[in-house]
């Protein structure tokens, strides 16, 4: 158990200084027992005892925790020799008792305020901790493991930002979807590590083909959005297009990738935004296949 050796150590001083008082003092008779006050101090030692005891336990050893179990064995050894006071008499002439009873009251006090306030320099110190950590967790879900691109939740709060210039200021601002044709295909077989490799590839081409002004996301499994902020529709277009020829250039035939960009209406909602493009990349894709199936028949 943790910080035992302070209990033990607590229990030997108490027994010892029992021992010390039964040897200097007398028993006194049942009749000069005053019960109210021997209760009171029965009451106040044995809560004492608690307070050690629940310290010991909740504490971590340290430099904190040995102050405050120092102070409060202190304490609790105070309040029982005030307890054997009501118990046994000491001699007139004997003063050690009157000293052991008044001394460590104020010492113990002092100690238990000096724990308890590194005791709250420690909890700041450890606040701040956690608030760093938290602080790190956070950033670190705003980015794809996979990529190491923007998540999609990043691309969110930056849209929203964008957004509320696009609808002040009146500035263009586009968006551009990026989706690797048949990846699941490819997936199944050429394996998941190969998938991670032409996901990766793509984020590379994405980051080449951007201004240091746009921002690449991954928006869901084999789909990247990309934002392009104070991009009217023909410039959005051009960079669509350029998008494309990096990512197929960078996945070297293995596979292809269909773009398809929109331009913002000014008010109009992300959900909005995102609907138009995820619908217009379903027709792209469409289109795409079947004019494969035309070059198929033509082939053939
Ligand atoms: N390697 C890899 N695969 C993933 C990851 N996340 C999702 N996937 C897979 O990506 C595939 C996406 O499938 P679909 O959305 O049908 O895409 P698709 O096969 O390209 O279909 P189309 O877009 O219609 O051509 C699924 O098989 C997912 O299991 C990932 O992080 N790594």
């Amino acid at each position: 158990m943790k910080n035992v050796s302070s209990l033990c150590l607590t229990l030997c001083v108490s027994i010892l200084l029992t021992m010390l008082a039964l040897f200097i003092g007398d028993l006194k008779s049942v009749n000069d027992i005053d019960w109210v006050d021997a209760v009171g101090e029965a009451t106040t030692s044995m809560m004492a005892a608690i307070w050690f005891i629940l310290l010991m336990l909740c504490r971590p050893r340290g430099r904190v925790t040995t102050v405050l179990l120092l102070g409060s064995a202190t304490y609790w050894l105070t309040t029982w020799l005030d307890l054997l006071d009501e118990f046994i008499a000491y001699p007139l002439q004997s003063h050690l008792f009157t000293w052991l009873e008044s001394l460590p009251a104020p010492v113990s006090m002092t100690l238990l305020t000096w724990g308890l306030v590194t005791w709250y320099r420690e909890q700041q110190a450890v606040n701040r901790q956690l608030k760093q950590r938290e602080h790190f967790h956070r950033e670190h879900s705003l980015i794809d493991p996979v990529t190491q691109l923007y998540s999609l939740r990043y691309l969110l709060i930056q849209l929203n930002r964008e957004a509320v210039l696009h609808d002040k200021r009146n500035q263009p601002l586009s968006l551009v979807m990026v989706d690797i044709k048949g990846f699941a295909h490819y997936n199944r077989v050429h394996g998941v590590q190969k998938g991670d490799e032409s996901l990766n590839e793509v984020a590379s081409a994405l980051e080449i083909a951007l201004r240091e002004t746009d921002l690449a996301c991954r928006y869901t499994s084999d789909r990247f959005a990309v934002l392009l902020p104070e991009t009217p529709p023909d410039e959005a277009r051009v960079l669509s297009q350029l998008i494309q020829a990096c990512c197929n250039s960078a996945l070297k035939g293995a596979l292809t990738v269909t773009t398809v960009q929109a331009t913002r209406i000014a008010g109009e909602s992300e959900h909005a935004l995102f609907e138009r493009l995820n619908q217009q990349l379903a027709g792209a894709k469409r289109t795409s296949s079947v004019a494969m199936d035309g070059e198929d028949v033509r082939c053939l």
